[in-house]
């Protein structure tokens, strides 16, 4: 990992892609892990998401707003336990709209967007031990609306590759806690991924073993 010496600038990983460190402050950061608890605790509990082929992601899922399983969403968990997932919380409508300002805010046409961002589902994603996440494309929204994701807890490799296919060219970004990535535009259905965890990296006075990513989407469908 690189060394904490220098402070962590914000980058333009790729054209609508943008890394922006320490975003969401420490106190927020609790919030969220205090949240997320919440939503894994029902009224669907977090999963580790069967893929089609037999398959099962390392990583443990629970979804807000609309549930996602390969490969679309809807409002009840049917591979789960066929509840209907929480609700969309406008505080959560808010903080896209804030990361977003946070991310594209520095032109007038990336304030609008702002503006105007509605996600409406959240993928939180729980990795602990080895969990990792694939190459894969975010293409099951219906919306070319930007993804924002929001990291808490242990750093990560975060793998940002191009729209073609799930090899090179691809940048590797860290991202820490309270980090904000966010990809749209040019880059909106570009291959990401997650190679590598680094456990024990979270600071302790976060009461979080782990690392928890939330993706704010907007899926497109209707009511
Ligand atoms: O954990 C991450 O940083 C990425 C998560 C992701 O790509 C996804 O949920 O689709
Ligand atoms: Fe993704």
């Amino acid at each position: 990992m690189t060394s904490g010496l220098f402070p962590r600038e914000r980058a333009v990983v790729a054209p609508g892609a943008v890394h922006v460190p320490g975003w969401l402050p420490a106190a927020r950061q609790r919030e969220l892990v205090e949240a997320c608890r919440d939503w894994a605790r029902g009224p669907v509990p977090l999963r580790h998401t069967r893929l089609p082929r037999g398959g099962v992601m390392s990583v443990q899922t629970v979804c807000v707003g609309w549930h996602w399983q390969p490969y679309r969403y809807t409002r009840t968990a049917d591979d789960v336990n066929g509840a209907r997932v929480a609700g969309f919380p406008d505080w959560l409508v808010e903080l896209g709209r804030e990361a977003l300002a946070g991310a594209y805010g520095d032109d007038a046409a990336g304030r609008a967007a702002a503006e105007a961002y509605a996600p409406d589902t959240a993928l939180v994603n729980f990795y602990d031990g080895d969990a990792k996440m694939g190459m894969h494309q975010d293409k099951d929204e219906r919306s070319g609306a930007p993804v924002v994701s929001l990291s808490i807890g242990d750093t990560c490799v975060f793998r940002f590759g191009n729209t073609e296919g799930r090899g090179r060219p691809y940048t590797d970004v860290e991202l820490g806690s309270g980090d904000l990535f966010v990809f749209g535009g040019a880059s909106r259905f570009a291959y990401h991924g997650v190679p590598k965890v680094y456990p024990g990296t979270a600071d302790p006075a976060l009461g979080l073993t782990g690392r928890l990513n939330l993706t704010l989407r907007e899926t497109g469908l209707p009511g």
